[in-house]
């Protein structure tokens, strides 16, 4: 039995149901991708409420359905109320990097339709600045050595994920090594390359997080400005 694995997914769940009891009913709910948020999405299904969900990949849509949940083609969706989602890592500024499972183009505008949005993870996803973890970008198949190549200008290691396509069925290059000062601008340049899709860079959607370290969930809201 691999006990750290036991652990970090125990506390996966618990972070998972402590952000499923913000759901009230009547909600249009995102339902994110990932191991944690699968705890969340079953969490929500066996509390039973009156809610509807738009989920962020395939996967999540199946899972929710055999829970009992109503799922909505996001097509046909301009605002949801509240998302709950995974990360790959979490900083102390409420800056994400997402995308292990695939998911982070859809992630990303389900996040951007959502009025609030929270991030669930066991305590190894929270570092105090971003950067370590791979980050994933979603190509234009017809662009991918031109993307490629843009890439390897910005990151020491770019590397195609082999064998994969997202659920919109595009490519994935992930990337690793970026001298970075300044991570608005990275994103800013890699929103500029023709033939990105997305990526998983999400610098201003959390609005909170709930993590989970040896069984206590600690609840950290971001707080923003007016205007
Ligand atoms: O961004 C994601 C999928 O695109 C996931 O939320 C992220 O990779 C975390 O996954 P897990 O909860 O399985 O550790």
């Amino acid at each position: 039995m691999d006990v750290v694995a036991d652990c970090t997914d125990a506390d996966k769940r618990l972070a998972a149901e402590a952000a499923a009891r913000e759901v009230r009913a009547g909600m249009l709910v995102g339902l994110g991708t990932g191991s944690t948020a699968a705890h969340a999405i079953r969490a929500i299904g066996a509390a039973g409420l009156a809610i509807e969900a738009v989920a962020t990949s395939e996967a999540s849509a199946a899972l929710a359905r055999s829970v009992g949940i109503r799922v909505r083609d996001f097509a046909g969706v301009a605002r949801v109320d509240l998302t709950i989602d995974g990360a790959d890592e979490i900083d102390d500024r409420f800056r994400a990097i997402k995308g292990a499972g695939g998911a982070m183009l859809r992630e990303k505008v389900v996040a951007a339709a959502s009025d609030r949005m929270v991030v669930i993870a066991d305590a190894s996803k929270r570092v105090a600045t971003i950067g370590a973890a791979k980050l994933p970008v979603e190509v234009l198949p017809f662009a991918l050595c031109y993307v490629a190549d843009a890439l390897a200008a910005m990151f020491g290691v770019v590397e195609a994920r082999a064998g994969y396509l997202t659920d919109n069925g595009n490519p994935v290059l992930d990337c690793r090594g970026a001298r970075v000062d300044n991570w608005r601008d990275l994103a800013r340049r890699l929103d500029a390359v023709p033939g990105v899709i997305g990526h998983g860079l999400f610098l201003l959607e959390v609005d909170a997080a709930y993590i989970a370290d040896h069984g206590t969930v600690t609840r950290l809201e971001r707080e923003r400005r007016a205007g």
